[in-house]
């Protein structure tokens, strides 16, 4: 394993506004997340939580507001080659966002072709071994994984350009229960061992507050409170929206 190399980076994300022609998805929304910590997006389907992480990436056309990285020396502004190396997103449905006629091999080496970073050979099977799987699974295609094997394969490919903050847009959701704690409990493990900042989307409150010492609620593109795992769970809550969650979230304990 690889002990975290660098300083751990934070994210702090000011008055964002991302509108689709005359409609507005995210308004009014400022969060900051500290180096090292791991910060949930929680809220209903449509609330405007991937267009939040779409936005840090620039993957939104017209975003007005204030990205930036936090911590020490100088640090990559968004739009940077440098920036998207520290900052990398894992999506959902591992079956869509890998390539279905790319072997494991090729996923993994193509961040390091487009970046310009040559030892492929061995950050491969450093990532592979991160994630759990042996080097027999490099030359697989996606479709010759289970979900949870392709959801690691997701995950060694957003490690492999050793990013400071992981993006994460609900990693476990197309997973049964017993993978989904497997994943989430390597991505914890990866969180502690690199010094990772986390910011992870779900519509399931048991799954953030199993990851997430910190969590904002969104409803229609507005933020409705922001809190903490430790409040959640001992519903010290607010908002009725919020409470409204914790009750549709079946099986929601603190971890
Ligand atoms: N490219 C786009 N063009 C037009 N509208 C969009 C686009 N992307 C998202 N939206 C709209 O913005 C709103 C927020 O979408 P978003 O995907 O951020 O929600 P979400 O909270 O992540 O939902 P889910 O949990 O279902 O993924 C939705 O009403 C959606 O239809």
């Amino acid at each position: 394993m690889i002990a975290a190399v660098n300083a751990s980076v934070g994210l702090e994300v000011n008055n964002l506004r991302v509108q689709f022609g005359a409609f507005v998805a995210v308004e009014d929304t400022s969060f900051a997340v500290q180096p090292g910590e791991s910060f949930g997006i929680v809220g209903e389907s449509g609330s405007g939580k991937s267009t939040v992480l779409r936005a840090i990436c620039g993957l939104n056309a017209r975003t007005s507001g204030e990205v930036r990285l936090i911590g020490e020396g100088a640090l990559p502004a968004p739009g940077d080659k440098a920036f998207r190396r520290r900052v990398q997103m894992v999506f959902q449905d591992p079956y869509g966002s890998l390539h279905p006629r790319q072997t494991v091999d090729r996923i993994l080496a193509e961040p390091l072709a487009i970046h310009g970073i040559a030892d492929a050979e061995a950050r491969i099977e450093r990532a592979l071994d991160e994630v759990g799987l042996s080097d027999g699974f490099r030359f697989r295609f996606p479709h010759q994984l289970s979900g949870g094997q392709r959801q690691r394969i997701a995950i060694a490919r957003a490690l492999i350009l050793e990013p400071q903050i992981l993006l994460l847009d609900e990693p476990t959701s197309a997973l049964d229960a017993s993978v989904q704690a497997e994943v989430l409990n390597l991505l914890e493990q990866l969180r502690r061992e690199r010094g990772l900042s986390f910011i992870m989307v779900s519509h399931d409150l048991a799954v953030v507050t199993h990851l997430c010492e910190r969590l904002m609620v969104m409803q229609r593109g507005r933020t409705v409170e922001l809190l903490s795992a430790e409040d959640l769970a001992a519903s010290r809550v607010r908002d009725d929206y919020t409470k409204a969650l914790m009750l549709a979230s079946k099986g929601f304990t603190r971890r």
